[in-house]
């Protein structure tokens, strides 16, 4: 990896762990916490392109497993990972690595903001595909009763999206280092 590659990557780490600075919010009647840090995980795949994407996203996760408090909250460990939103979590360097895929892609101006948005909704249900089963599995709830629930939280990560698409878009247009994703 290149030292911008590094540098880049490293940025994005810390980027998800000022996210997770911010606490989960819990909404009534529903089971699963809010939580900024989803803005994070699609920032860290529509800026960084798949391969550093996923490279942040791991070493992310790693940290967390290993005991940093880098989740929501101040909170991390196995103990959260294998939790009951440890699937949606785990989730995250798929979902990063495929809104990457799409973005890296993108080299019209035409419809951008449009493709980013569709990029970032691929990511964003590839994280409740798995979440919503391991938690529903996890507290031996009916799986439709869960995705039902879910709903809510599912409308504000399309609002998290739209937010996420606008500076995606505008930094890749403006910082041409990071307009195509280079493999290294
Ligand atoms: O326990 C955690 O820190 C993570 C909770 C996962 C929350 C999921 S991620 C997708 C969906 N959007 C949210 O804001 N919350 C749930």
């Amino acid at each position: 990896m290149k030292t911008r590659s590094i540098t880049l990557v490293s940025l994005f780490v810390a980027v998800m762990i000022a996210f997770g600075a911010l606490p989960t919010l819990v909404i009534p009647f529903i089971p699963v916490p809010f939580t900024f840090q989803m803005i994070g995980v699609m920032l860290v795949g529509s800026i960084l392109g798949a391969r550093k994407g996923l490279v942040a996203m791991l070493v992310f996760i790693a940290l967390a497993a290993a005991g940093v408090p880098v989740l929501s909250g101040y909170r991390g460990g196995l103990g959260v990972l294998l939790g009951p939103t440890g699937g949606y979590i785990l989730a995250w360097p798929l979902a990063t690595f495929v809104i990457g895929l799409i973005t890296d892609y993108i080299n019209t101006k035409k419809w951008a903001l449009f493709r980013y948005y569709l990029a970032i909704l691929a990511g964003i249900l590839i994280i409740y595909f798995v979440g919503v089963p391991w938690f529903a599995f996890y507290n031996h709830l009916p799986l439709l009763g869960v995705a039902e629930s879910n709903l809510p939280l599912l409308l504000l990560d399309l609002v998290k999206a739209g937010a996420a698409a606008v500076v995606a878009c505008r930094l890749k247009q403006r910082l041409p280092f990071l307009k195509k994703s280079k493999l290294v």
